[in-house]
This record gives structure tokens, sequence and C-alpha cells, in this order.
């Protein structure tokens, strides 16, 4: 913006300034008129116009070529109805921003008569307050005054210039205004377009003027952060009710704000929930009390509220103005069985297995559940330990929705997050904290397990330094955002898993020992799958159900050739490889049926001697049955069925030649022959 004094007409500067100020005033608007008829009439062009600024004296020349003259003054023309009354329509935002400022002016300016008016950004009049007394101009609203219609003026200038300006008799163009003095500022929108003008305009100069033209811009200004404000306020409101939650803002123990969901959960209107005090519509006062006291944010916490059975999940923040005043608070709350919903969509974490639906019930697997039961009804850390792949994951899941199935699951490998990332990914970060840092700031993984479980997978891969720093977590029960300054306290389940041995890193000075003892409180070792009997048969046959469904094909059978070779092998990967073997082979399958060679190469590489080109005598069997538990052969594989499938495979490899398919089982010839009738496979054999 230009220096007060350019903006400010010279005649006020001149008032301001002479000591005989009437006189000097009165020469000087003298000299300005003849200076502009000499204009006019060409004895000189604008640039020897001395007297005015020069974009006034160029305005002059337009308003003159217009075919304007400054001795005659018509009625400036009025917009038709119609299009004006649309045209407020498209203005009534400004009209209303304004119409609290343009009132507190007309108060502020009753004893010195004063016009303030509303342009639009072309000229238009929109509001006209306090007309002078005969309102000799004829300025109502819809009036079009422009550089075209009554020549150079204040606002006209504005909306060329883009910035305020005060104009003072002569300076206008037409002789009617050559005892007004007008001030105009302009308005811009959130994104600095022109939106209008506002000008203060009097019949006399006065002392007044030379802060009319303040007044103007101040209150122009205010009407553009009102702009702001109510672009803030629809921002909000979109959010409020584009949200599912129910949200409620509280200040001094009165619910001043709260959106659709709010509403649906109270019954009420939002003109019944507004206004009332937190005491009759929830039942955690002292809660919501101690956030609006302390303010401290309180996450995913229990919230009841009065005359419900509904329980839910909620977290209080504490507001703030820029300047730190306490605003109140915001509480946000969901039904709890929807939080479990929420909190996995939103963090990608599921925690779907309970004890009642996990795979598996080997003597073995049933001692460890019933274990792993106990344990969840304490609160103590649970340290689960088995090799990779063996469902460490499963039972922390099943651990959590046991003992807290309402709060949030929240899964963090220590060994797949980069070493510089784990420690913001734990415990979030404010603002600004470092750079690439969101501008609003981060929950940590901690921070998000409120109310529910954090399970630390892999826990033998956390770097030294934040094992002591989750050691004081663990200890404190407070955390405290990375670039933050006060803690949070924090309320979860700690739940950690590694297929490392703890005990060996700890001797090694690669994990802390106190921290072992802290987290190993309650410890559950998994077998790894080979020791665990029925369940391999047990996951075989839910992988596959599994896998079919979500192939849409019909489940295929399992060959028992196939079903021998996967009970026989060893399952490094555990239960991770099994069910990836059984995905491959129900893709592979054909005919409704999984053959050995649908089943992955490194399985198949594994058995000794290719089944198919033996006998699959019953020692086999026995061997795999002593290495079980006694019910892994209870899904009926017999060695019967097993016989009976290796001999039509080499019969069908021998292309039913007897003779070729008793070398390929190492049968005799007349021992296979008897078989081959025991099993009803006569039909097409050849000698
Ligand atoms: N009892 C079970 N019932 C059904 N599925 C299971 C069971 N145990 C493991 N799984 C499945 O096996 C896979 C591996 O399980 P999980 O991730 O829990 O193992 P883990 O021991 O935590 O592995 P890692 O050590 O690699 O983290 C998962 O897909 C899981 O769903």
């Amino acid at each position: 913006m230009q220096p007060l004094e350019h903006l400010l007409s010279p005649i006020i500067n001149n008032l301001n300034n002479a000591s005989n100020q009437l006189e000097d005033e009165r020469i000087l608007i003298e000299k300005i008129k003849r200076q502009k008829m000499d204009m006019i009439q060409k004895k000189i062009t604008p640039f020897q116009v001395d007297l005015v600024r020069p974009e006034i004296a160029e305005s002059w020349k337009r308003s003159s070529e217009n075919g304007l003259d400054p001795l005659v003054y018509n009625d400036p023309p009025l917009m038709d109805a119609l299009s004006f009354e649309q045209r407020l329509k498209e203005k009534d935002y400004l009209i209303q921003a304004a119409a609290p400022y343009v009132s507190k002016l007309e108060n502020m300016l009753s004893h010195i008569e004063a016009y303030i008016f509303l342009s639009d950004e072309n000229g238009l009049i929109l509001r006209v307050a306090q007309a002078l007394d005969n309102n000799r101009f004829r300025l109502t609203p819809g009036t079009i005054w422009t550089e075209e219609t009554i020549g150079t003026c204040a606002h006209e200038l504005c909306i060329r210039l883009n910035s305020p300006i005060q104009l003072c008799g002569p300076e206008h163009f037409c002789r009617i205004f050559n005892n007004i003095s007008s001030s105009s500022a302009p308005i811009f929108d959130v994104d600095g377009n022109l939106e209008g003008t506002l000008t203060i305009a009097s019949p006399k100069f006065h002392r007044h003027d030379s802060y009319s033209l303040g007044l103007a811009v101040i209150m122009a200004e205010t009407i553009q952060k009102e702009f702001q404000l109510s672009a803030n306020r629809e921002l909000l409101q979109s959010a409020l009710t584009a949200t599912e939650d129910a949200m409620i803002m509280i200040k001094a123990g009165v619910v001043i704000k709260a959106n659709k969901a709010a509403c649906q959960i109270f019954k009420n209107l939002e003109q019944d929930l507004i206004g009332s005090q937190i005491g009759d519509v929830f039942e955690d006062i002292p809660l919501l009390e101690s956030v609006l006291g302390t303010r401290e944010p309180h996450i995913n916490t229990h919230i009841k509220i009065k005359r419900s059975k509904q329980k839910f999940s909620g977290s209080i923040q504490p507001m703030k103005s820029y300047d730190n005043k306490n605003l109140g608070c915001l509480l946000t709350l969901k039904p709890i069985n929807s939080t479990l919903k929420v909190s996995q969509s939103s963090n990608g974490f599921t925690s779907r297995f309970t004890f009642e639906n996990m795979i598996g019930t080997s003597p073995q697997s049933a001692k460890l559940k019933n274990l792993a039961k106990k344990f969840a009804r304490h609160k103590s850390n649970i340290l689960i330990q088995g090799e990779s792949g063996t469902g460490k994951e499963v039972f922390a899941q099943a651990i959590h929705n046991e003992s807290r199935p309402d709060g949030p699951f929240i899964a963090v490998n220590c060994a797949a997050i980069p070493k510089n990332l784990i420690e913001s990914e734990l415990f979030g970060y404010e603002p600004g904290a470092f750079t690439g840092a969101e501008r609003i700031g981060k929950p940590g993984k901690i921070e998000q397990a409120c109310g529910g479980t954090l399970f630390l997978d892999e826990i033998g891969d956390m770097p030294l330094e934040l094992q002591a720093v989750l050691l004081r977590v663990l200890e404190d029960k407070m955390i405290m955002r990375l670039g933050g300054s006060r803690y949070i306290s924090v309320n979860f389940r700690l739940v950690t898993a590694t297929n490392k041995n703890l005990l060996e890193l700890v001797k090694r000075d690669l994990f802390r020992e106190d921290l072992y003892y802290r987290i190993s409180v309650f410890k559950l070792n998994i077998s790894p799958l080979r020791e665990r009997g029925s369940d391999i048969v047990q996951l075989i046959d839910h992988f596959i159900t599994a896998y079919a469904e979500a192939e849409c094909i019909d489940k295929p059978t399992l060959s028992s050739t196939a079903k021998y070779i996967l009970l026989q092998y060893n399952w490094p990967g555990n239960v991770r490889q099994l069910s990836n073997a059984i995905s491959y082979a129900v893709c592979m399958s054909t005919d409704g049926v999984i053959y050995p060679e649908h089943l992955p190469d490194e399985i198949l590489k594994t058995s000794s001697t290719p089944v198919l080109e033996r006998h699959v005598s019953e020692k086999d069997v026995e061997d795999i049955e002593s290495s079980s538990d006694s019910d892994a052969f209870a899904v009926n594989i017999s060695v019967k069925e097993m016989e009976k499938e290796a001999i039509k495979r080499a019969l069908e490899k021998a292309d039913n030649h007897v003779r070729d398919a008793a070398k390929i089982v190492g049968l005799s010839k007349s021992t296979l022959y008897r078989k081959i009738k025991q099993y009803g496979l006569d039909n097409n054999i050849e000698e």
C-alpha cells in the first residue's frame, strides 16, 4: 500500500499543515478547479496537472473522453430491478459480512453527516447507509456509479488501483461534488480477488477527513477477516458434517457445538443439545473437567453418556487460541463396537483371531491356549517366543480380543521400520519436529494403542537406545512426542514377540536385561509346527477351504499321497509356509484334486524318495504317526488309501502294464495283481 500522504487528498494534507487553513483551502480548491478545466479544454495535458495526483488527472481525462461535462450532473443510471435482485443474491455474503461494520460506522459518524456505502467490484452501489440530508446525488442501492456515468470518484479509482484512496472536492470530476470528501478502501476475498469497496463520504471537509480514510481501510480489512472466519466456519461445519464420529465442543462446562452424529447419539436436536450443561449429558464429568482444567488430552478413553446403555470410546482434546487461551475442549465419540473397525482400517492392522477361531487342537496348542487365556486376564506384559511363522501374532491378537476387545490393536514390527523412524513411529511428533514431519503432527503407535494392545513384534531387533526409552515408558506410563514439551499419559497392554533368544542377546549386551525382565512377566513359547501333530492336518483343511473360497472354486480334495508328503515335511517356515504351500496347491490343482505334483517344489524335493515311485508301507505311516500326536491321522488318511493311490498312479505311468507298474511300486507282479483286484483297479490292465 502506498504511504498515507499519497492516499490522502492534498487538500486534507494542506488543511493539516497550514496555519491559515481556510484561506489556503479556498485558494487550492480554486486552483484545482482551474487546472481541471484547462486540462479538459486541452490547454494543458494531464502531465502538466501538478496540483492533484497523476492518477486523478488521468481519470479526469478518461471521464471527459467518456463525453461527461464536469458542470452538468445527470442522474446516474439504475440497474434494472430484476438484474439488481440477482446481483444482490450474488453479493449476499459481502453484504452480510459488511452489515455490522457499516452500522458501526453509521453510529460513529452520525454527528457529521456522512454517506457510507458499499459497492461491488464494478462500481454498482449495493448498500447505502445514512444518506445525506437531501440526497441530492440520488445515491441509492442499484445506482451504477462509474467513470462512465459520473466521472472521477473515490470508489471508482479505488477499484482501478486496487488501493485505498481519498478524493476531496474538485478532485472529483463533477462540479456537484466540489464540497464532498470521500475515502474508499478495497475489500478482497480470501483468495485476494476484489469483492467490492467501502466508502465514507461527507458533505464538508472536516478534521475527521484525515482519519475517515483510515476508518474505511480498517473496516474493509475487518470485513475481509470476516470472510476468512466464515470460510473457516464453513470448513469446520463441513468437517463436522462429513465425519461419522460424534463431535461435541464444550466450553466452561457447557456444550457449545455438536454435529449431526452427536445429536443422533443423544437423540436430540442440535438446538436442544447446544447450551446443555455437561452434567446433564455425560456421566464422566471429572474426566471432562480435568481436560478443561489441565488442558491435557485424553485419547481412546471410555466415556459414558447419560440415559444410554451404549458404551463409547472417545478422545478429549483441549482447544486453545493462538495466544494459548483456553477455548474449552473437543470431544470425539464413537460407539465401542465401531471402534475396533475404525482403528483397524485407519492403522491397517486387524485383530481377527480369538482363542475360539484360531486353528489347532493338538495337546500342545490346547495347553498353550489355556495358559494364554490365563495371562490375558492380567495386566502384565506378555512375551511370546517361537520360530518365525508359528503364529505369535495370532496369539497376540487372541490375547487382545480376550482382554481388551473394545480397544485398538496396534502392531509394530521393530525389524521392519528403519532405525531412524522407529522413535517417531512409536512416540509420534509435534508439528515441525523434523524435516518432513506432517504439518499437524502425528500421534505415535503408543498413543494410538491407548485403551488397547500394543504388539511389538521382533522386539529383539529394537535398537538399544530405544530400549531405554521404552523401558521408561513402561515404568512411567507417560510419553512425550518428538519435538513436544508435555507428557501424555498412556494406558495400554504390552505384548511383545521374538524369534530370537532374548537371553542370549542379553548376554551379548544386545538387549537390556532390565527391559527383558519387564516385558517377560508372562512368557508363551509356541512350538514349531512340525511338533504340533494334528494341528497340521487341521490347518491344511482350514487353508484349503479358505483358499478355495477366495478363488471361488469348489473345495478340492487332497490326494492321500499329497497328504502324506505334507505330513512328513518338517515345515521350517511353520504355519506361514504351510499356508503359502496350500495356496499354491489349490491354484495348481486340477479336476478338484490336489496331487503331489501340485505341491511347491521345495516340499516335493525334500521327500527322500518320490512317493509315487515306491510302495507306501505301514512302516512309513507309523513313522509319521510316532512323530506326531495320536490325532494326526484321524482325518481318514489310511494306509490302504495311500497304497491304492500309489498303485493307481503307477498303473497310469506304466500305461496299465502290470509288469512295469510292479517295478515302479517295488512289488512282485503277483502281489500287485492281487492288490489291483482288491482295490478294484482291474478295468483296463494288461500283462
Ligand atoms: N493357529 C492359527 N490358525 C490360523 N492361522 C494361523 C495360525 N497360526 C498362524 N496362522 C497364520 O500363519 C501366518 C503366520 O502367523 P503369524 O504372523 O502369527 O506368525 P509369527 O510367529 O508372528 O511370524 P513372524 O515371526 O514372522 O512374525 C499368518 O498368516 C497367520 O494367519
